[in-house]
């Protein structure tokens, strides 16, 4: 009655009608797996089960809906059904076997050219072609070149490290090599050098670069409009970037990239990626004659990045826009920042908590007498087992999502999925699964080291992705995290403190996997 009087008749029965019409357009799918025998939590309306991080970290989410549900779940993302799937051998199936059926991740395009021409998005020929002129940027050879870059990143960290251990003072890891990390990024992306190592003004380019992912509502957002109101995210132009990060990356990226134009025309020569990407622009030869391949990546442990075979295909065209160049530069920042910053925090903080597994490496690491060239950082078997131990108990991406470009039926599941179908493969559960590895919350290096690698369950293992779109920047972010730990644990003594969280403290609502502040203290090695 209040109601009526409030709104007027005709126009109450106009509002019921609409909600009753949304309530059944957001609920329509919410039995499309119950239908199918596919267990999974229940969806609520607005949010399909998205709504269990809000609750909980992302890792948590999935390890109990694995436990109450299985290696295969049904889950959605609004009103949109979501495969997961946290079983190797299937994984393996779709990834590599099947891969031609699962190239894309999603269909989200946007209109947003710095989103939809990103090689994460990319789609079908058009993916194959970027990461076919991206994937050789990445080579053995273009990161020896790249190498001593970051020594001299890890250098400065090295000098703002010395004066913190003189007076004692504590670090928090998560911006000590967040702050690394940007100058990795800026130096070897752009060849430019951003004081990132300053307690007084935080760089504008880690300020942004934060609020890409860390407690970003717009990320989930994003993907909830974009899978329950596609038309109107389009419309509206809503996208997954923050207005205001993708105006200072791109005013900045659009600017870096005139600058190196003009030094290219008056002769001046860089090799770091942007000058690549001109290169391939203008079909300039870019392989240095002195350029030779090196062994460096063990891919029986983390698989291979150039996915020749797969990217076989019928138009080649080695055509690469403006937008390409500054959509690709902006996903080094997206893709490659947060990820290589909780990768090597969360190492180093391990280190700390862990004195004789910190021993054991600087024991490895002091044999090489200070000489860690590119090619002796990839002769520590000890150090590699502590950076893919440390990627696989804090995976920082807890799920690769595909798309089914045509119907597929999963193994001898029973089940088949119909085209457009997204999938997602459950890292955080593969990693953690005491199947796989006993005692699975323990870091534990000795996994991985080679005496040991035949107990490793295969296909078990993905903190990059698996098959030909996994993580392009993988050999990247190796390099940078084992030159990183080589020098630091050279000079440093990491240690536990009364601040240290033990174990780390996870947050909710984060996309990526994300922690508390993760406090050690620093001393130097006499
Ligand atoms: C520890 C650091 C990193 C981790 C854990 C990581 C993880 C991942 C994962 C899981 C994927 C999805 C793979 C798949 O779908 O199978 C991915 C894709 C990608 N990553 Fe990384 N990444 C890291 C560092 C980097 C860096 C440093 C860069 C760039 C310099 C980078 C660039 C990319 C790009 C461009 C893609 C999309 C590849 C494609 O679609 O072809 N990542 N990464």
């Amino acid at each position: 009655m209040i109601l009526a009087s409030l709104f007027g008749l005709n126009s109450l029965i106009v509002l019921v009608t609409s909600l009753v019409i949304l309530y059944f357009y957001l609920t329509r799918n919410f039995k499309y797996w119950s239908s199918r025998g596919i267990d999974g939590p229940k969806p609520i309306v607005g949010f399909g089960t998205l709504y269990q991080i809000f609750f909980k970290p992302l890792t948590d989410v999935n390890t109990e809906n694995f436990k109450k549900y299985g290696k295969i779940y049904g889950t959605f993302l609004g009103t949109k059904p979501v495969l997961m799937i946290a079983d190797p051998e299937l994984t393996k199936e779709m990834n590599i076997k099947d891969f031609h059926l699962f190239v894309n991740r999603n269909d989200f395009v946007t209109g947003d050219s710095l989103n939809d021409r990103s090689m994460f998005n990319l789609m079908d020929d058009e993916w194959k072609n970027m990461r076919s002129i991206i994937s050789p940027t990445f080579s053995s050879g273009k990161m020896k070149a790249m190498h001593p870059i970051i020594v001299d990143c890890t250098q400065r960290l090295e000098e703002y490290l010395e004066k913190k251990a003189v007076t004692g003072e504590e670090v928090e890891m998560k911006k000590i090599m967040g702050n690394l990390t940007m100058d990795v990024i800026a130096s070897c992306a752009f060849g430019t050098k951003i004081d990132t190592h300053n307690d007084e003004k935080r760089s504008d380019f880690i300020l942004n670069a934060q609020k890409v992912f860390r407690g970003n509502w717009r990320v989930w957002a994003f993907f909830l409009f974009m899978t329950t109101f596609p038309k109107l995210v389009r419309w509206t132009g809503f996208t997954f970037n923050d207005p205001t990060v993708v105006k200072f990356f791109r005013t900045a990226i659009t600017s870096i990239i005139r600058r190196r134009k003009s030094e290219s025309e008056s002769g001046g020569k860089k090799r770091d990626y942007l000058q690549l990407m001109i290169n391939a622009q203008n079909k300039s030869e870019d392989k240095a004659a002195d350029e030779q391949e090196i062994d460096d990546l063990n891919e029986e442990i983390f698989g291979k990045t150039d996915p020749t075979e797969a990217l076989k295909f019928n138009k080649m065209q080695t055509e690469i826009s403006e937008d390409d160049i500054l959509a690709t530069s902006f996903i080094f920042f997206v893709a490659g920042y947060e990820t290589t910053a909780t990768l090597l925090s969360l190492l180093f903080y391990s280190l700390a908590v862990d004195p004789k597994c910190q021993q054991k490496l600087y024991e490895e690491v002091k044999r090489f007498d200070g000489n860690f060239s590119y090619e002796n950082i990839s002769k520590m078997p000890y150090l590699e087992a502590c950076v893919a131990e440390t990627l696989r108990l804090y995976n920082p991406i807890s799920a690769v999502g595909r798309m089914a470009s045509e119907e597929y039926k999963i193994g001898d599941t029973g089940l088949t999925i119909p085209k457009g179908m997204l999938v997602n493969f459950d890292v955080q559960t593969l990693h953690h699964n005491p199947d796989y590895y006993p005692d699975p919350d323990r870091w534990d290096p000795e996994r991985f080291m080679p005496e040991n690698r035949d107990q490793l369950v295969p296909y078990t293992y993905m903190p990059f992705g698996m098959g030909p779109r996994n993580c392009v920047g993988m050999r990247f972010a190796l390099m940078e995290a084992k030159t990183a730990a080589a020098h630091l644990v050279n000079k440093f003594i990491f240690k536990k403190t009364a601040k240290t969280t033990v174990p780390p403290k996870l947050k909710k609502f984060e996309f990526l996997l994300t922690t508390e502040p993760l406090i050690t203290a620093i001393e130097k090695r006499h």
